[in-house]
């Protein structure tokens, strides 16, 4: 019988961060590489937090299509857009602000601020810009990212989901909103498990010895919950960890060499 539950976390660690982020790069462009074969686009969901740094080998390489691109945010916090608190405001000053005006452009599926008085509306808005890019598109019954990047707090938490929150159970829908997070700031939407774990490929991209004991218990102990523990995408997902060897100091968890 076929093995339909999630495949085996593959562990990548890397002694510098410069390693990590040449890694990515590579990583991230086989799979671009794969996706505009099979489909002409390239559909990536990105996080904020210290993910949109590690990103900095995609910026000046000739290789990235961008404009087949089509980005969406793992999660979002309700600021301006423009604000220092928003992952898209991040993403923009890390990444897109920097590619050369007159060059190809990704799309980039932002949050509303015309919603931002009803938490709902705007996570439902989210949701129907999902569908409209992968229900209509691929007719497919869940989104199917080619890719998604998420971070891991040092809670365990990853996008915006936290632990111990009552989203850690949400079922049906894609984009759901918290106005609780015991990060601040407070309101914030988020991809919801059922998106994630329907995805392709998901990367987590964590470095630093502030995520080592998190790390150790995601990875060894997966038993304990963690939000990052219960990102397993479905079968062919495949989910991959990039970290540097400061973060995976403590996990007892087996390594792989890095090579694509
Ligand atoms: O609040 C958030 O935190 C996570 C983790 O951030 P990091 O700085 O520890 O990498 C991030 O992935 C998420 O997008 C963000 O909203």
């Amino acid at each position: 019988m076929p093995n339909s539950g999630p495949s085996v976390p593959i562990l990548y660690s890397f002694p510098t961060n410069a390693e990590l982020i040449d890694s990515l790069a590579t990583f991230i462009l086989k799979a671009q590489k794969e996706s505009i074969n099979k489909k002409g686009r390239f559909t990536v969901a990105l996080s904020g937090g210290s993910l949109p740094k590690q990103l900095s080998a995609l910026v000046n390489s000739p290789a990235v299509k961008w404009d087949k691109w089509h980005v969406f945010y793992a999660d979002e916090r309700v600021v301006p857009l423009t604000h220092e608190d928003s992952n898209h405001a991040l993403c923009d000053r890390e990444l897109f602000s920097k590619l050369p005006a007159d060059g190809p452009q990704p799309t980039v599926h932002t949050i509303n601020p015309d919603l931002f008085d009803d938490l709902e509306e705007l996570a439902d808005a989210y949701e129907k810009e999902l569908i409209q890019e992968f229900a209509m598109k691929d007719s497919a019954r869940f989104p199917v990212f080619d890719l998604v990047l998420l971070g891991l707090g040092p809670d365990g938490h990853t996008a915006s989901l936290f632990p111990g929150h009552e989203l850690l159970s949400e079922e049906d829908r894609w984009v759901a909103y918290i106005d609780d997070s015991p990060k601040p700031p407070p309101k914030r939407i988020t991809f919801t498990y059922p998106v994630l774990n329907h995805a392709a490929r998901i990367a987590f991209v964590a470095t630093g010895a502030g995520k080592v004991d998190t790390l150790r218990t995601v990875l060894d102990e997966p038993e304990k919950g963690l939000p990052a523990s219960r990102v397993r995408p479905a079968h062919p997902g495949q989910l991959y960890w990039f970290v540097d060897d400061a973060a995976s100091a403590n996990a007892q968890y087996a390594r792989k060499p890095f090579k694509l």
